[in-house]
């Protein structure tokens, strides 16, 4: 085989005079044959055989090849021939020709085949781009036209929004669309639109397609409400062409200011962008929720990467990605604590009453990962970042009043890819006590009054045992209709009658989701239930516990942007057995343990409160230490729990190291270079720890709770299956048992050990599975009436 010059191929002539071409980097030339033949696929060695006859090659740098067998191609002029003939490059199988006439002559006939091409290429552009514009504006039209149906029956709030839009759009459309006949195509699918495009122009496509996407989304969730519903509807028009109702009125007072440059920048700024990129390939399957494809709406206090203080602020990042992977078009909504870099000022502002004041809000909107992350910004949220749920009772209270005001309107306001949701076959994921009151809003603010009938809210419990409690006084804080008290009132031996968020909430929400079937089962327990046991059993028809995932991008061994310094390394089944040591030996490097390989690794990560079990840790201090182990704990919480892993520390230097804080890039790297993780949690919802730690090869010694217990089957040495060791009841004796027999494990059989490992690493994890549930309760709520 021999090598050519600087191109990136080399090539054999083959006995059969064909050519085997090798392209050396698995990159295709450039290179056409004469006559022109469809090219051919690589295999996987980067090889295809060419059969012979006359071509010319092209590589990267743009130096030119031409070859020839040894037969006379039908269809290639003689002169042609005759030029090809005559190699450029010398390889095996080929002569070397030199005659300087012919050399001149063919320097003549390259210039003029190059610049033929050249304007040939040209033509073809501007074809592309014509092309182009007529889909864009062809799809421009059949969206207005939707538009048009839309803001006939669609109240006050989103009109206004959508007929800038269309007016916006109307003049783009108009620039370009001159020629274009009335009636033009307008492809019915994403997948129509790529096809009907040249493929190296359809790359620059996809942006167009994602828009295409949504607004098809946006089309199909129209078209799905029965006419009934549009009759119905116009009474909501009449209700909002009369104005707000008189409780909202104070709500909704400001005017829209919508960007006009956000509007614009829809889908045009997208055809005038790269014309000749790549061939298309990803041409999208069908989505995967099918004709149950929803317009979801996940509101949560705090989200991942840009707020986050436990488990919920995981969920809220991860979850709305995965119901997007199956095609739902998906926003998140979160407060805006602080200037976060990738969201961007839409421009909408709206004012809304708390507590008799005028609160303006703004809104900032990111599209990441399939998803609308939109964050509203109000001096109330300002500077909270490294304290979400500081404040007085009444401080949170009041913030979570103007959070869920304004995010019960955010599908009407805030244009996401230049279109708002709308109310159409939305549904909202509330979180929580803090977006509790959501559920209430919806119900006594919009559907009470003939608006976003067809809108839906789930309600999610990650944790009972927060619940927005207060005075019955409370009440005049959250700025609700007299009758609406009695759904907060509860009464309970605790806290006797009492103001209570998220009662209310599990009221009215139309389907309610708990985060495992073991806590579903232990909120209707009077254990479980923290006083609201009564209303969840009476509810328990629209309650479905489904066990969170993990985030495979953010907690993944093999991908953990963590693990790329200070001598960490990144590993996967594969590479456990040398990567987890060096995470290990990284680990008490950084954290100044003694670096020892056969020392067993114990990490705790979590709140500092009763509910993880601290405490049952303590009590098990003096044992630990009686055996050779090393203890690394890190967490923020109670200052009493905060106080006793300093003095845990410092008293066991050698072999504790307790880490008050909150540190994200720590908690990863305590979760790979650790051996076992602890999780004593007197109860838990679900647990994302245990998760993160065996999908990290970590193997977790848990509390048998809640999420936990569905999580972590107990190790059954005679079989060798199981995934860590459990204990069932929250005694310190009984966790040093279960301890002691994983210790042993470790120890002295490490074969069995490295199978925990494995079968932890194995499973799925990922969001997806827990998606296709949410999709089930998203329907069921959807035809909840
Ligand atoms: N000091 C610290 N520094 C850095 N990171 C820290 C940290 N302390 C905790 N974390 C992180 O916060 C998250 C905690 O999640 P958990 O699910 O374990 O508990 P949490 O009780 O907050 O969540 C509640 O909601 C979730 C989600 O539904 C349920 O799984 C759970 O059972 C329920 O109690 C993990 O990502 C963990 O790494």
């Amino acid at each position: 085989m021999a090598s050519i010059g600087p191109l990136p191929f080399t090539f054999d002539a083959k006995s059969d005079s064909s050519v085997l071409l090798h392209c050396a980097n698995n990159r295709w030339p450039r290179f056409s044959f004469f006559p022109y033949r469809p090219r051919k696929p690589l295999d996987s060695a980067g090889n295809t055989a060419i059969s012979s006859g006359c071509w010319k090659a092209t590589g990267e740098d743009n130096v030119g090849l031409s070859l020839s067998c040894d037969k006379p191609v039908r269809g290639c002029s003689r002169g042609r021939q005759r030029r090809l003939m005559r190699p450029k490059a010398t390889a095996n199988g080929f002569m070397e020709g030199k005659d300087k006439d012919n050399e001149v002559e063919d320097a003549l006939q390259d210039t003029i085949e190059k610049s033929k091409k050249v304007l040939a290429m040209q033509r073809d552009l501007l074809q592309q781009i014509a092309d182009r514009r007529k889909l864009v504006s062809s799809i421009k039209s059949s969206v207005i036209n939707q538009e048009d149906d839309e803001v006939s029956y669609k109240g006050r709030g989103n009109a206004s929004v959508n007929l800038d839009l269309v007016s916006a759009t109307n003049s783009t459309v108009d620039d370009h669309s001159s020629s274009i006949p009335s009636g033009n195509y307008a492809p019915s699918t994403v997948d129509e639109v790529a096809e009907t495009l040249p493929s190296y122009i359809g790359s620059g496509f996809d942006e167009v397609k994602k828009e295409y996407g949504k607004l098809a989304l946006l089309r199909k969730a129209s078209s799905e409400e029965d006419n009934s519903k549009q009759s119905e509807d116009a009474n909501s028009k009449a209700v909002w062409s009369d104005g707000l109702p008189s409780f909202l009125s104070s709500s909704s007072e400001s005017s829209t200011i919508v960007d006009e440059n956000h509007q614009n920048k829809t889908i045009l700024t997208e055809v005038d962008g790269e014309a000749n990129d790549p061939v298309i390939e990803d041409v999208k399957p069908p989505p995967l929720a099918g004709a149950n494809v929803m317009n979801v709406v996940l509101v949560a206090a705090e989200c991942a990467p840009w707020s986050k203080t436990g488990g919920l602020g995981d969920v809220a990042g991860a979850l709305p990605k995965a119901l997007a992977r199956r095609g739902h078009r998906v926003m998140v909504v979160a407060p805006r604590y602080g200037n976060y870099a990738e969201p961007q000022d839409t421009g909408v502002q709206k004012v809304y009453k708390v507590d008799g004041q005028d609160v303006e809000v703004s809104y900032f909107q990111a599209y990441i990962d399939g998803v609308d992350f939109v964050f509203i910004e109000s001096h109330m949220f300002q500077h909270m970042e490294h304290n979400i749920y500081g404040g007085t009772r009444v401080d949170i209270l009041k913030r979570m009043v103007l959070f869920c005001k304004a995010a019960v309107e955010v599908p009407w306001h805030v244009p996401c890819g230049g279109v708002c949701y709308g109310d159409g076959n939305l549904v909202f994921i509330a979180n929580d006590w803090h977006t509790a009151l959501l559920p209430v809003y919806l119900k006594a603010y919009y559907r009470d009054n003939g608006l976003m009938k067809y809108t839906r809210s789930i309600l999610v419990i990650h944790n009972i045992a927060h619940q927005g409690r207060g005075p019955v006084d409370d009440f005049a804080h959250v700025d609700l209709p007299e009758h609406y008290l009695e759904p907060f009132k509860l009464y309970d031996p605790v806290g006797g009658e009492h103001f209570n968020i998220f009662a209310a909430g599990l009221k009215a929400a139309d389907r309610v989701v708990t985060v495992s079937h073991g806590y579903a089962w232990e909120l209707k327990t009077s254990e479980g239930g923290w006083g609201l046991h009564g209303i969840i059993n009476e509810n328990d028809w629209k309650l479905k516990g489904i066990v969170n995932g993990i985030d495979m991008k953010d907690w993944s061994p093999q991908f953990d942007v963590y693990l790329t310094s200070d001598g960490y390394t990144n590993y996967s089944l594969e590479t456990l057995k040398t990567g987890k040591p060096q995470c290990k030996a990284a680990l008490q490097k950084e954290l100044g343990l003694p670096i020892r390989k056969d020392v067993p690794v114990i990490g705790f990560i979590g709140r500092l409160d009763h509910q993880k079990g601290v405490d049952l840790i303590a009590e098990a201090i003096p044992w630990m230490m009686s055996q050779d182990v090393q203890l690394i704990m890190l967490g923020t919480g109670r200052p009493d729990l905060e106080q006793m892993l300093r003095q845990f520390e410092n008293q066991h230097h050698d072999k504790i190291r307790g880490w008050v804080g909150f540190s994200v890039k720590t908690a990863h790297r305590i979760t790979a270079g650790s051996d076992i993780l602890l999780m004593p949690s007197r109860f838990e919802p679900c647990g994302l720890n245990q998760l993160y730690a065996m999908s990290y090869g970590t193997v977790p010694v848990v509390h048998a709770v809640g999420g936990l217990r569905d999580t972590v089957q107990p190790f059954d040495p005679f079989n060798e299956s199981g995934l860590g060791w459990t204990f069932d009841s929250a005694d310190a004796h009984k966790l040093i048992h279960a301890l002691g027999n994983c210790l042993l494990t470790y120890r002295e059989y490490k074969q069995s050990w490295e199978g925990l490992q494995r079968r932890g690493m194995m499973q799925d994890l990922s969001w997806d599975n827990a998606a296709q549930h949410y999709e089930e309760v998203l329907v069921a709520a959807k035809y909840q009436w």
